[in-house]
């Protein structure tokens, strides 16, 4: 049987702050193609892993790996240009520019692109998020729903691999979730790797093909994703139900 290659493997990474070991010798590899979801309570660590991964953050110890790379050392820049795309949990868009100008500054994020093949990517990603009809709209004037599809066209403008999502579902109703739960497997099934910290557990895990569930920067659970919500140390931990 052959394994399919890893997008992305991290190796015994571990993080502190002063005292505070935020990341703990964590050990994970995600399969291209493939979606996993993370899982924790406020402050495991969650926000800390993607930084991590992004470059954001320097690792005290341990490797990371992508598309089989050692990018441990390699600056965040780097590694945006490389495919490895993000969200952030609070959407920072240029609030003056229009949607279609914030698209367009990540979309020319350390790339050289003629105009026209800037102009045409651009016009998919608004298509495929559903911003189309909003481009020409300042950024500052979106509704939450649309703030958070800014922030995953301005991700998937980086021209992701890999594409790390913290939180995107937060806040939104019932109805804007499965919104924009279709977009993001959409992304997904055209096969770009996806890594989801989310909160809201039904949309994460009608997506992922695993989920991850961090506590304390330790991984406490990685697998299947009703195995992993029904095992004891979830229900304890996670969910504070004492079983
Ligand atoms: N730059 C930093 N300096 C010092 N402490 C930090 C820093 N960044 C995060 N922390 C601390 O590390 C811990 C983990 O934070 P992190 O944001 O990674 O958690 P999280 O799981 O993403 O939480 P949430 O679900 O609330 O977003 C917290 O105690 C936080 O206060």
């Amino acid at each position: 049987m052959v394994t399919p290659a890893s997008m992305l493997a991290l190796q015994n990474v571990s993080k502190s702050f002063g005292a505070l070991k935020v990341t703990d010798d964590v050990t994970f590899d995600v399969p291209e193609g493939q979606a996993l979801g993370i899982i924790g309570p406020n402050g495991a660590g969650k926000s800390t892993l993607f930084n991590l991964i992004t470059g954001n953050l320097p690792a005290d110890t341990g490797s990371i790996h992508f598309e089989g790379r050692d990018v441990t050392k390699v600056p965040a820049m780097q590694r945006c240009i490389s495919g490895v795309g993000r969200s952030f949990q609070i959407p920072q868009p240029f609030t003056h520019l229009t949607v279609y100008e914030n698209l367009v500054v990540a979309a020319t994020f350390g790339r050289q692109s003629t105009e026209s093949d800037v102009m045409r990517q651009c016009a998919v990603i608004l298509e495929r998020t559903e911003l189309i009809g909003k481009a020409n709209q300042t950024s500052g004037s979106l509704s939450l729903l649309d703030r958070k599809r800014l922030e995953l066209a301005r991700a998937m403008a980086t021209h992701p691999k890999l594409l790390l999502l913290d939180e995107i579902a937060g806040g939104l109703t019932e109805g804007e979730c499965h919104a924009l739960v279709e977009t993001i497997k959409a992304i997904h099934a055209e096969g770009v790797t996806i890594v989801w910290i989310e909160h809201v557990l039904h949309a994460l895990t009608s997506v992922v093909e695993r989920l991850l569930v961090l506590d304390f920067g330790r991984v406490i659970g990685i697998g299947d994703p009703d195995a992993i919500m029904e095992s004891k140390e979830v229900k304890e931990i996670y969910l504070g139900i004492d079983v």
